[in-house]
Order: structure tokens, then sequence, then C-alpha cells
């Protein structure tokens, strides 16, 4: 149990998310990400846009009839018409809500709307009542609230209140307002606006300065029992409020804060991947939660710290997210205790004189690098140690890709215990999956492939990609990463890597198992 207020996640992904230039997915592909968001456990989706075209249409209708365990909102100007179209495509969801917004602000009505002040209320009372002809609930959104002048905002507010809208919305449209501003508007409203205390409030935020999460908590603790957001922060310009990052703040400092969600925090991870790919948003690599290097760290000190306590530099488990992350990289930055303790993953034990030598080995070829992989770290084990480090290695391979349905690598394997080696070939969609499914066949241990991340760490001509391969084994996942200026060799090698880490680790077991 809990003493904590439960803040209602309203997911708005497939529609403001999918305003983002680039991102719109076909209709039909909204249907399993929905199946996802409500995995996550979010309490309402806006799935579309009804009236905005037919796919939209179709897609809130097919949502709304196969999702019956989550509350789905159908978006609506004021403007029968939308309204019309919301409560159609909603119409079999179990529990539903029409989201009626209309501009608040002088600068919308102007410009935009071409309204006066008095026509604008007047519409916003006339469409309210027309919504709530169809739905029990109406979520009334004052749209540009935070340019509005307070007395303005809490007029149209009333009339939306009067009229039957049970949820307030009062977003920050253009990513303007400051938390404090944001925070004393949302008390102002429920405090001074008629009706005010009996209606729910909910957040909307942009992240035009950087400030969407920031405003949006501002909002809750001033009131506001939802939050609009968006997996990845995914929306118009810069985004909206990301979810993930909103929830880890309420989960993180729920001391400071007192408020939780219902989402189930170990799906944050999978989710944001999903969303990414679908949506072909890459994250960028410092995005908190999700992004590359969230929870990974190259300097010493930091690894130093890390390795003897993980609180000493994090504040959040990143496993608790799902997020499978190697939290030591290594480069020019990093110490002894980081590669010492890579080594050891590799089976590789290495200390006193001799693990200085090494150091300055990797000091000097790191200052040439931007991070060191673990197959360019094993080389330099090999030949500056003379040290067997690997079981396999991968030697030729050879990859015909094109616009034929199927790609096909061929690969060679050196089985470096037993002085011979192998050759495989196989098929793949992509030239990355041939190249994984050829290798697999050489490996002759159970290991099942996880994950590959593929980055790119320069531009240009010389660019040069970096992968990360995790797999399993015996219930345990090993990591290997490589660079290289060709993707599939990269691939490949970093997979190689982590059946080198697996193998050698279980030949480790097996010793101790012998010695014990
Ligand atoms: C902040 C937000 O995220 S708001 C949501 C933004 N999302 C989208 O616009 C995505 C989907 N939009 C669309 O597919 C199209 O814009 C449509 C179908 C909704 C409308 O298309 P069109 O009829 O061709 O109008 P268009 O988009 O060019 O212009 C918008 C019109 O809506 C009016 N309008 C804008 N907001 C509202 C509102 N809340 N209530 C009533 N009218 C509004 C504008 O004043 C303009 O009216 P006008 O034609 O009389 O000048
Ligand atoms: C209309 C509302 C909900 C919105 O998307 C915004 O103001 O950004």
């Amino acid at each position: 149990m809990t003493d904590k207020k439960r803040i209602q996640i309203f997911d708005t992904t497939l529609r403001d998310g999918e305003q983002a230039p680039g991102a719109s997915v076909k209709p039909e592909q909204k249907i399993p990400l929905a199946a996802k968001l409500i995995e996550l456990g979010v309490d309402v989706i806006e799935p579309g846009f009804p009236i905005s075209s037919p796919g939209e249409f179709a897609a809130v209708q097919e949502i709304s009839r196969r999702f019956q365990q989550v509350e789905i909102c159908g978006f609506a100007r004021a403007v029968k018409g939308d309204i019309e179209a919301a409560v159609k495509a909603t119409q079999d969801a179990a529990r539903r809500r029409i989201h009626l917004f209309i501009s608040s602000s002088d600068i919308h009505l102007q410009h935009q709307m071409r309204k006066t002040r008095k026509e604008a209320v007047a519409l916003a009372r006339e469409m309210t009542a027309y919504a709530r002809q169809f739905s029990d609930v109406v979520e009334f959104t004052a749209m540009d609230a935070t340019r509005t002048r307070i007395e303005d905002l809490i007029e149209m507010v009333e009339v939306a209140i009067e009229e039957g809208a049970s949820i307030i919305n009062l977003p920050d449209t253009v990513g303007y307002a400051l938390p404090q501003e944001y925070g004393n508007m949302f008390r102002r409203v429920r405090e001074e606006a008629r009706g005010g205390q009996t209606v729910q409030y909910s957040a909307h935020c942009h992240n035009d300065l950087g400030l969407a999460v920031a405003n949006s908590l501002a909002a809750i603790q001033n009131g506001a029992s939802q939050v609009e957001v968006t997996v990845n922060g995914i929306g118009e310009r810069t985004g909206n409020a990301a979810l993930e990052e909103l929830v880890m703040a309420l989960e993180t400092r729920g001391d400071a804060l007192g408020f939780t969600t219902g989402i189930a925090i170990d799906k944050l991870y999978e989710t944001s991947r999903i969303i990414s790919g679908a949506m072909h948003f890459p994250m960028a690599y410092n995005k908190p939660i999700v992004g590359r290097n969230a929870f990974q760290h190259e300097s010493g000190i930091h690894q130093d710290g890390l390795l003897k306590d993980r609180s000493t530099y994090e504040i959040m488990n990143p496993e608790k997210m799902g997020i499978p992350r190697s939290m030591i990289i290594l480069g020019k930055h990093s110490g002894r205790h980081a590669l010492r303790d890579r080594l050891a993953r590799y089976g590789i034990e290495i200390q006193g004189e001799e693990l200085n030598e090494f150091y300055n080995v990797f000091k000097e070829a790191a200052d040439q690098l931007k991070v060191v992989s673990d197959n360019q770290l094993l080389q330099m084990v090999s030949q500056s140690l003379g040290r067997p480090t690997q079981v396999y290695e991968l030697g030729d391979v050879q990859v015909v890709a094109g616009s034929a349905s199927n790609r096909v690598a061929a690969v060679t394997l050196h089985h470096l215990h037993e002085n011979r080696e192998s050759s495989h070939s196989s098929m793949g969609n992509g030239p990355l999956e041939a190249v994984i499914a050829a290798i697999s066949q050489g490996i002759d241990a159970e290991i099942t492939f996880g994950d590959l991340e593929l980055h790119s760490l320069s531009g240009g001509e010389d660019a040069h990609a970096e992968a990360a391969v995790s797999v399993e084994r015996k219930g345990k996942t090993y990591r290997g990463t490589a660079v290289h200026h060709d993707i599939v060799m990269a691939a490949g090698l970093a997979y190689v890597a982590a059946c080198n880490s697996a193998v050698l680790s279980a030949e480790d077991e097996k010793q101790e198992m012998q010695m014990n």
C-alpha cells in the first residue's frame, strides 16, 4: 500500500506524438502500438484525430473496439463535424472521452481563429454542450492557455464546467511557460473559477524551452491529477513531456513529491525502443532514461565508484526499467579498476605490474579512439600480453546485399582453442541478420542472440560504426562491442565478442567447479 496520490497517465503518443514531422505511422500500425501502451499501464489513450483522415478514423475505431481495458479519447476541434467523428470513432469503447479543444489566447483568437473573445466563449459553450450530449466524459482544452490572460482563461473554463466538462486541460501549447508560472496558473484556475473545485485538471506541456517535464511536475504540485505525455517525448517541434522522464521523476523523487503512477516501470525501455523504431525517431545519446548514455560511464573515477557501489553515480537502477546496459564504457578517461573488470569478463586476470604495463598500452591506443570496444581490447591483450583471449575469431565475411528479397552471408570462423576453422552461410531479411545467422551456425555453445544496437561514432568518409550485441547463455546476459567502418563487420565482430564472453565465463565456471 502507498499513501502517494495516483496521477493518471494520458498517453498522446499516437496523436500529438505522431504530429512530429516524419513520425506518422500507418493506421494499422497503431493497433500493436496501442497494445504496447496498454501493457505499459497508461490510463487513457488518445489514438488519433478522427476527423483528420479516413485512416485516423479507422485506427481510433479499431482501438476503441479492441482495447476495452483502457479509456479511449476522441480528439475534436470546436466543430460539430469533428465532435461527431470523435463520437462515432469511439462508440464501441468500454470507456470513452471526447477531448474538445479551442484556443483561449488573444494571439490565437485574433490571428488563427479570427474570432472575438465573445464568439470564442460562445463557441466553447455550444460545443461543450454538444459533446456532452454524446459522452459522459468531456475533457475541455483551452489551447495556448499559458499565453492567455488569467481572467480570460477563467471565463472560458467556467463556461466549459457549466456545460458539463469534467476534465480541464490547460496546455502549454508552445512551450512558453516557466514552472512557477505554470503551477500558479493551475492553482488560480482551481481556486478562482466557478466550479473549479469540482473538476479534474490535466497538464499538457511542450518542450520548446526544455521545461515540459518540469512544468508538468509544477502542475501536479498545484492540483493537476492527469498529465498528457508521449513516449520518448516525441511530438510537435521539440516534443511533449516525455512519459518515461515524468514517471521516473515521480518514482525516483517520490520522497519529495508524494505521487505515483500505474506505469509498469520494467516496460519503459522496451516501449521506448518500439516507439522509436515504429516512428523512425532515434533517441539522442544523452536522452534521460532511455538514451544510450543514460547509464553508461567512461571516466575512471566514476567507473571505480560504480564498481564499488552503483549508487555512487547512479540515481536509478537501469535494470528496473528493463535496460540491459553495460555501465562501463572503456575509453581514454577510464582507470585500472574498469579495465581489470572488463578483462575479467573474458576470463583474463591481470594485476600488479602486468596491469600497470597493459594500462599504458591501453591508454596509448585509447588516445586515438573514441571508445575501446571489447574486440579491440582483446586484440591488444593478445598482441601485448601474448595471451589467448578468444575462443572464436571472425575470419572472412562475404555478404550479398541489394534489392533482392533475401541477403546472403558467408563467414569463416576460427576456433582458436581447437586450431581449426569452419565456414558457414545463411540468408536473412537484411545483411546483418544474414551474418549473425551464419556466425551462429559455427558457435558450438547454446547461445541465444539477444539484441543489437548500432551507433555511428563519426561522420564523413571516415565514418565508423559501433555495435553492441547482447547474448544469453544459461539465463545470463553477456555483451560484446566492436567498432568498424563497415556496419556489417561491426555487428559480426560484436556478436563474436559477446559469444566469447559467454563461453569464456562458462569455462571459468567449469574450472572453478573442478577446483572446488
Ligand atoms: C496544438 C495541437 O496539437 S492542435 C491539433 C493539431 N493537429 C492537426 O492539425 C493534425 C490533423 N489536422 C488535419 O488533418 C487538418 O488540419 C484538419 C482536417 C483538422 C482540418 O483541415 P482543414 O479543414 O483543411 O483546415 P486547416 O487545417 O487548413 O485550418 C484549420 C482550421 O481550423 C480552425 N481551428 C483551429 N483550431 C480550432 C478549434 N480548436 N476549434 C475550431 N476551429 C479551429 C482554424 O481557424 C482553421 O479554420 P479556417 O479554415 O476557418 O481558417
Ligand atoms: C490541443 C492540445 C491538447 C494540444 O495538443 C496542445 O495544446 O499542444
